[in-house]
């Protein structure tokens, strides 16, 4: 990355470094075992109260992370023009501090892809070894994507609705619109109190994402209050976020949670997330067995994800996305 002056880094957004809740009793980001039989409960619990969770027990082989880290740190230490040669990102290819199509700016850089990979265009860069990157991204996407499923089967098992699959067969759909993204963070120069933004606040739009990074401090995720929560790293877990279409489909139960990313003065963080969507063509609404078969009023109009993903991607990062997709109550 190329050394700004610090007038140049502001336009990234600073945060005073006291901003955050660290001192008010706060139990902590829930922690889920997933080989525990009262998982699915927990699991509830956690996304309606925070959207967001910690999993432990994944059965993610270490090897598949370590592999894939490797081949993204070799790939964030090229020189600038190399990497630029897989982008611009539009949705998919190399970025640099440009996030999304509406002036966003963060302190990243990042590689986005379509995990049904299509490498051609990345083939100058990688080099000699497209076919180990492939591999590479393959082997992780499918094990998170399996892990995925697997805590969408305990959520439907845990709010008590059937088939256990209602949730999850919208990943294993074969044109499920998923997105793999691998996010770096460089370390940034001293800025006298201040931190700088990396990825700045919003919530995902898909069903659920599934995030693991390196040991580095960052991600932080908004409480009920608006105060932010640091989350502390973990290298050997898996952060889990519900996504705006889960909100929906379980007509608000589940909280779509709002976070962001503050870059570290000292460290790299590197981290890569798996966003779980469903097929374009796919109706999301409340599911019926959560609208007490008729007897609750549906909180959002019908729309489909090819439409919600249009009006996402018109949008800021932001915005509150759902906003425009919520009735209007009657008085
Ligand atoms: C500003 C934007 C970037 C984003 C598309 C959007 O217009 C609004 C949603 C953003 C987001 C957040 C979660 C994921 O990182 C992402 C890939 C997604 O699906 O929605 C990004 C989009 C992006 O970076 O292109
Ligand atoms: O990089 C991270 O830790 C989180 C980034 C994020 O929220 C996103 O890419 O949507
Ligand atoms: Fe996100």
């Amino acid at each position: 990355m190329v050394v700004l002056s610090k007038p140049a880094m502001e336009q990234y957004g600073l945060v005073k470094n006291n901003s955050c809740k660290t001192n008010t009793f706060f139990p902590g980001i829930p922690l889920i075992d997933l080989s525990k039989p009262d998982a699915k409960h927990l699991l509830v619990k956690a996304c309606q109260e925070f959207g967001f969770f910690k999993v432990i027990n994944h059965g993610i082989p270490t090897e598949f992370i370590s592999r894939l880290e490797s081949e993204a740190v070799k790939f964030f230490s090229l020189p600038l023009s190399e990497k630029e040669k897989a982008g611009p990102a539009n949705p998919f290819g190399y970025g640099n501090k440009k996030i999304g199509p509406n002036g966003d700016v963060g302190w990243v850089e990042y590689i986005l892809l379509d995990p049904q990979f299509n490498f051609q265009k990345f083939e100058t860069v990688f080099g000699v070894t497209p076919e180990k990157i492939q591999a590479a991204v393959h082997d992780y996407v499918a094990s998170v994507k399996k892990m995925a499923c697997d805590i969408l089967e305990k959520l439907a098992e845990g709010l008590n609705i059937q088939p256990k699959n209602v949730f999850s067969k919208l990943l294993m759909h074969e044109q499920s619109d998923s997105v793999f993204r691998v996010n770096h963070y460089p370390p940034y120069p001293d800025l006298h109190g201040r931190n700088l933004i990396g990825f700045g606040e919003h919530t995902d739009p898909q069903i659920i994402s599934v995030l693991r990074s390196n040991n580095t401090s960052g991600l932080q995720i908004a409480l009920k209050d608006g105060s932010w929560l640091p989350v502390p790293p973990d290298q050997n877990s898996f952060f889990v976020n519900v996504g705006d279409s889960m909100q929906v489909l379980t007509n608000g139960r589940f909280k779509s949670v709002r976070h962001r990313v503050l870059a570290n003065s000292l460290k790299s963080r590197v981290s890569m997330i798996y966003f779980g969507g469903p097929p374009l063509s796919q109706k999301i609404a409340p599911l019926p067995s959560l609208l007490m078969n008729g007897e609750e009023d549906s909180l959002y109009r019908e729309f489909t994800w090819f439409e919600y993903k249009m009006s996402a991607y018109k949008s800021r990062l932001a915005d509150n996305r759902l906003g425009l997709f919520e009735k209007v109550a009657a008085s």
